[in-house]
């Protein structure tokens, strides 16, 4: 199945709302054209279109320098494999103009669909339904006003609607798409962070498995030591993405498991280390104390570690996901995204939200349970997907 049909049905949820949520506003007071008039506007003006996407995903060392600038990678670093966390991606109409052109040649919009004038009754109703599909207020707002600008009163068809909202959306989404930066250090530490339930276990096992795919070796280390079921949880993971997990008894202390970890990485030549953590917020002092001893005991080994520092987020917490960041923010220093739970959800627009907010790169997405269910992060099929713009 196409990757961007199958976003779809997983994002139905979120698309339909806003799919429907925006068919309703429009059909709300709106009239028919028969035929439109010579000088109504046949398509609103692009707004700030985002640049064209290249063809191909974006290569998997990202620009970033690696951590220090002494760690950079030397003009002789062997060439990078392709990044595990990408997906080929087939062509779909973009998200913006070019499909409502097209759609429009080939006759989906029959030119008698209702076109509504664009007033300040019907932003006020586009904001609204963007707050109900969890994007929040501030971005609500700006999103409807860029939406607005130089359109007051133009008649626009729910089409043409769903593709400014889209533009609109992979314009905030655009610079946060990026997969995980890789770099020649070894053993690369990724400490995986998240509140318990997030998706952490999971996402470890997927990725795991990606990189593993791409030639890299990889170590996991369980560190939720905490709760015997978290590691069985990752050993079940470990085993699936056939990555070795390294684990410590339970209640012991996580950087001590942190520092073996790292010990076997380096003695291995390990291309990465992935660390898990225990995500109880509940005494934030303690996570913060726990989180705060395994770097420190890491970069005893290798003081430019962790050079990613993953904050997992699940999809279905809504607005909740904000102040996740926030938290995890001041708890370590949160590198990139991983928003797992997308599929199902209504609640995708708190990713425009995230986006808008903190900036932070979104590495990739999780749309379901199976190993092979994590997608990189394309602002484009993620903007059609979540207006309801498709191939229909
Ligand atoms: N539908 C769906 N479910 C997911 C996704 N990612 C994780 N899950 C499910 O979410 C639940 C929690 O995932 P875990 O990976 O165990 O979460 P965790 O953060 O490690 O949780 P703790 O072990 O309690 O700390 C599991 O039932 C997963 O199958 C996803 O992308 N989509």
């Amino acid at each position: 199945m196409a990757f961007f049909k199958k976003l779809k049905d997983k994002l139905f949820n979120s698309s339909s709302k806003l799919d429907e949520g925006l068919d309703a506003i429009v059909t709300d007071g709106a009239e028919v054209d028969t035929p439109p008039p010579a000088d109504a506007p046949a398509r609103p003006a692009p707004v700030a279109t985002p640049a064209p996407r290249p063809e191909e995903i974006p290569p998997p060392v990202s620009e970033t320098p690696a951590p220090p600038p002494s760690e950079a990678p030397p003009p002789s670093a062997p060439a990078p494999t392709p990044t595990p966390i990408e997906i080929p991606v087939e062509q779909t109409p973009p998200a913006g103009g070019k499909s409502g052109l097209l759609g429009r040649l080939l006759g989906r919009e029959s030119s008698a669909a209702p076109r509504r004038a664009l007033d300040d009754d019907m932003l006020e109703q586009l904001e609204e339904l963007l707050i109900t599909a969890d994007m929040g207020v501030d971005t609500a707002l700006r999103v409807t006003a860029n939406m607005a600008e130089g359109r007051m009163g133009k008649r626009l068809s729910a089409r043409e609607i769903k593709e400014l909202l889209a533009q609109e959306i992979a314009r905030i989404m655009e610079p946060v798409a990026t997969p995980m930066p890789l770099y020649p250090k070894k053993p690369q530490v990724v400490l995986v962070v998240g509140v318990n339930g997030s998706g952490k276990t999971t996402t470890i096992g997927k990725l795991a498995s990606q990189f593993k795919a791409a030639g890299k070796t990889v170590v996991i280390a369980a560190g939720d030591t905490f709760r015997a079921a978290a590691v069985e949880q990752l050993q079940i993971w470990g085993d699936r993405a056939g990555v070795p997990v390294l684990t410590a008894p339970e209640g012991s202390d996580p950087a001590s498991l942190a520092w073996d970890a790292m010990a076997q990485a380096e003695r291995d030549g390990t291309d990465l280390l992935m660390i898990d953590t225990a995500g109880r917020l509940q005494n934030r002092a303690d996570l913060m104390e726990e989180l705060s001893k395994i770097v420190r005991v890491i970069r005893k080994k290798d003081e430019t570690a962790p050079h990613n520092t993953l904050l997992v987020l699940d999809a279905t917490t809504g607005q909740n996901a904000l102040s996740q960041v926030e938290t995890f923010q001041k708890l370590a220093d949160v590198s990139g995204l991983v928003m797992t739970k997308l599929d199902g959800t209504a609640r995708g627009g708190v990713l425009v939200a995230l986006a808008d907010k903190f900036g932070l790169p979104i590495h990739a997405i999780g749309v379901g349970e199976q190993i092979d269910d994590l997608a990189p992060f394309d602002p484009e099929e993620f903007a059609a997907a979540l207006t309801g713009l498709d191939t229909r």
